[in-house]
């Protein structure tokens, strides 16, 4: 007997393009939201973008509650949660990089409200996917949430933001090859839960966006256009898995141990781009396509080595052997690699020197 069913959330509306930032009034009406939003902003977003969005909603007359969180944490979350509860909100707005939307996104799950996603940078592909990623003790979760209600990203604010950010973002979505190759991996050695059409779309928005490497340059608005269409695409294939397997492997969990040993250093696209040279290279050795991820990184200017993500080489061989614990995640790491087989890769691909 048939007895498979699926239930998948994506957003009610994605409203991408120059100058929307002017819209998320329009979109809340749209959405028939009643009531008074909570803003989950950071510091640079909230200037850059919450302040402005604020003074459109006090024109029509709501009065919006903010709170400014600094860190990707639980106890930020929950700082969410009681600010939401105190201010009497009815639902959120989380505005800025991954770590705003990804607290808003969790907060409002926890609330059961709905919430918009307006990000004010192209770096990471949580943007619209249905899970939060925060990091707690010697382990990092991946939580699961609802996706935004809507996504208001406006080019114009996303291709403002410091460069960097956007290679960010590129290099979170070019790091989509191999976290595919590791769920293929698990599902052939451990069975574990697989789609095809996930896979496939995440593997897809990768190529998309390497093709159109050329329209990846600062300054350029069309590039935020791109970027931003390939982080939404990655984002709705995590929300087909129902899981971030689609677009997080063994180069998230090397990322993840990262932000652990080297808080701060560089930024989260960045290093899973440096990781997924490294794992391209032990799922199909030296002939593999690890040469071809380190190209597409260095075509839109994302750092492939140690050195240009600021971090020591000997960080990286301590994050590489001791990653694979971070989570109950099969990948190509397996049960983990010796420092001999790590120094080794990370020499190969040229990660250090
Ligand atoms: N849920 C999911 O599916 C996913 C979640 N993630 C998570 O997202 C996070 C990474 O996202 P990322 O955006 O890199 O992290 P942050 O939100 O920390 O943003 C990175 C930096 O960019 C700054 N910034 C943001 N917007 C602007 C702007 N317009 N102008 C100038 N500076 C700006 C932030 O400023 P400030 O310091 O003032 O905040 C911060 O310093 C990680 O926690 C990661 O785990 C990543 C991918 C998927
Ligand atoms: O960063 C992600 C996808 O790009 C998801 O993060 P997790 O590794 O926490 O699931
Ligand atoms: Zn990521």
């Amino acid at each position: 007997m048939f007895e498979k069913s699926t239930w998948i959330r994506l957003p009610r509306n994605v409203v991408v393009g120059h100058g929307v930032i002017d819209r998320v009034v329009d979109v809340v009406d749209d959405l028939h939201l009643q009531g008074r939003p909570l803003f989950v902003t950071s510091p640079t977003p909230k200037e850059v973008a919450a302040d402005p969005i604020a003074a459109d909603f006090e024109a029509a007359g709501v009065d919006p509650a903010v709170v400014t969180v600094e860190e990707a944490t639980f106890e930020a979350v929950e700082e969410v949660i009681e600010t939401a509860e105190a201010e009497e909100v009815s639902y959120l707005v989380g505005i800025g990089g991954g770590k705003a939307i990804d607290i808003a996104k969790m907060a409002s799950h926890h609330l059961e409200m709905g919430f918009l996603s307006v990000p004010t940078a192209a770096s990471h592909d949580g943007v619209i996917s249905n899970r939060g990623s925060v990091p707690d003790g010697d382990t990092r979760h991946s939580v699961a949430a609802k996706p935004p209600l809507a996504v208001v990203a406006d080019t114009e604010v996303l291709a403002q933001a410091p460069w960097e950010l956007t290679t960010a973002g590129c290099a979170d979505i070019i790091s989509n090859y191999t976290a595919v190759m590791d769920w293929r991996l698990a599902k052939r050695l451990k069975d574990v839960e697989y789609s095809e059409y996930a896979a496939s779309l995440s593997e897809m928005t990768a190529e998309i966006l390497v093709d159109n490497a050329d329209l990846i340059r600062p300054g350029l608005e069309e590039s935020a256009w791109v970027v931003s269409k390939a982080l939404m695409s990655s984002g709705v294939a995590m929300s087909i898995a129902d899981s971030s397997r689609p677009a997080s492997g063994a180069e998230h969990l090397f990322s993840h141990q990262l932000d652990r040993l080297a808080p701060g250093a560089a930024l989260h696209g960045h290093q899973v781009g440096v990781g997924s040279i490294m794992t391209a290279y032990l799922h199909g050795g030296e002939d593999g396509i690890w040469r071809d991820i380190r190209d597409a990184l260095n075509s839109i200017d994302a750092p492939t080595t140690a050195d240009e993500l600021g971090i020591d080489d000997e960080t990286v061989l301590e994050a590489l052997t001791t990653c694979h614990a971070i989570r109950d995640r099969y990948t190509i790491l397996g049960d983990g690699m010796n420092e001999r087989a790590a120094r080794e890769v990370a020499t190969k691909t040229r990660v250090i020197s």
